[in-house]
């Protein structure tokens, strides 16, 4: 869904479009540099050693509490910008020392009365931008949980099937912090950034399991690259994306783009867009990856270099 109606858009862009050329020098860039290995090596560590965070042994007996962490992390997982400083692997490694101090930490009843002195425990030293949002999106988080999972993400994961789709479905259908939409120009785009990398990020946590084990799925394959403020940043560095000169001069003069704005939207689009292009080239140089897979990598790129390329669009979002 979040491939085909933000290919739409890509059509009819006025402010953003993707330079074909770019994307294939970007796979040929990727593959050079090793992308595919320095994916199997972020597979295998995927990030989470960056947390700092030792739950690797709930993770490899399927325990609940790598799920649960995921799902409160990531229903938390937007809009860092406006706070100097403060990045997602604050907030990931703030979760996990609650989690290592106390299992319960994040237990649906925790979260069900959430308070902003507890979010701010979460990322120490850091003062989290809208709290008040904050707060919601974690009390909505343990009020689902407790009212139809028995307080479990896990039983929520279960109750897919063993499908990233349905897993998405079921989080889209009862958590509306997750419904990332937008009506552009007349037509609806769904592009769910946070509800897709929940499951990436389980997959990713779980060992990349199959769906024949418990936290595996069979159909990663459908999921789009997560539609956040670094990945276009990258892809712009690159010149994959072009920026129309009015809106280049807007994001590289740090002006605020308004959320379900047409350059908003369309910059999300056309990055879903250009992921999927990229990962179309780097298959046919014979790496082929799960657009989530280059996700990573180009998340990871882009972590490395947000200080010196230009600077990423600034929308004050609840959903990326
Ligand atoms: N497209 C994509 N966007 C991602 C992630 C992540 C973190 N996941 C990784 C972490 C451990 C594992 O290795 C996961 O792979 C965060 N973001 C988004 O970036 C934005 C900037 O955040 P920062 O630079 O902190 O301020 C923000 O919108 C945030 O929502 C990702 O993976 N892909």
């Amino acid at each position: 869904m979040a491939t085909s109606t933000s290919a739409h858009i890509v059509a009819a862009a006025r402010h953003v479009t993707i330079d074909d050329d770019a994307v294939r020098a970007l796979a040929q860039e990727l593959m050079a540099a090793g992308g595919v290995t320095a994916l199997q090596q972020q597979q295998s560590g995927m990030g989470w050693s960056n947390c700092g965070w030792h739950y690797s042994a709930d993770a490899a007996a399927s325990g609940p509490l790598t799920c649960q962490f995921v799902f409160v992390l990531d229903a938390l997982n937007f809009c860092f910008w406006p706070t100097p400083g403060l990045e997602y692997e604050h907030l990931a490694s703030g979760l996990a020392r609650a989690l290592e101090a106390d299992p319960r930490a994040l237990s649906a009843a925790v979260l069900s009365a959430a308070t902003p002195a507890l979010l701010a425990s979460w990322a120490p030293g850091f003062a989290l931008p809208q709290m008040a949002e904050r707060v919601s999106k974690v009390r909505e988080l343990g009020a689902v949980l407790g009212a139809h999972f028995g307080g479990l993400a896990s039983n929520m994961v279960q109750a897919a099937g063993g499908s990233a789709v349905n897993l998405i479905r079921l989080i889209t259908a009862l958590l509306p912090g997750f419904r990332d939409e937008a009506v552009y120009r007349g037509s609806q785009v769904f592009l769910y950034k946070r509800a897709q990398i929940v499951v990436a990020d389980l997959w990713a946590a779980y060992g990349c399991r199959g769906a024949d084990q418990l936290f595996g799925f069979r159909d990663m394959a459908e999921l789009t690259m997560f539609a956040d403020y670094r990945v276009p940043q990258v892809l712009a560095h690159a010149g994959a994306l072009v920026y129309a000169p009015a809106l280049r001069q807007r994001i590289e003069s740090l002006q605020e783009l308004p959320a379900g704005g047409e350059e908003e939207v369309e910059i999300r689009a056309a990055t879903v867009q250009a992921v999927e292009r990229v990962a179309e080239a780097m298959k046919a140089l014979g790496a082929p990856l799960l657009s989530v897979e280059l996700d990573w990598l180009l998340w990871h790129r882009g972590e490395a270099s947000k200080d010196t390329i230009a600077p990423h669009h600034r929308t004050l979002s609840i959903f990326y």
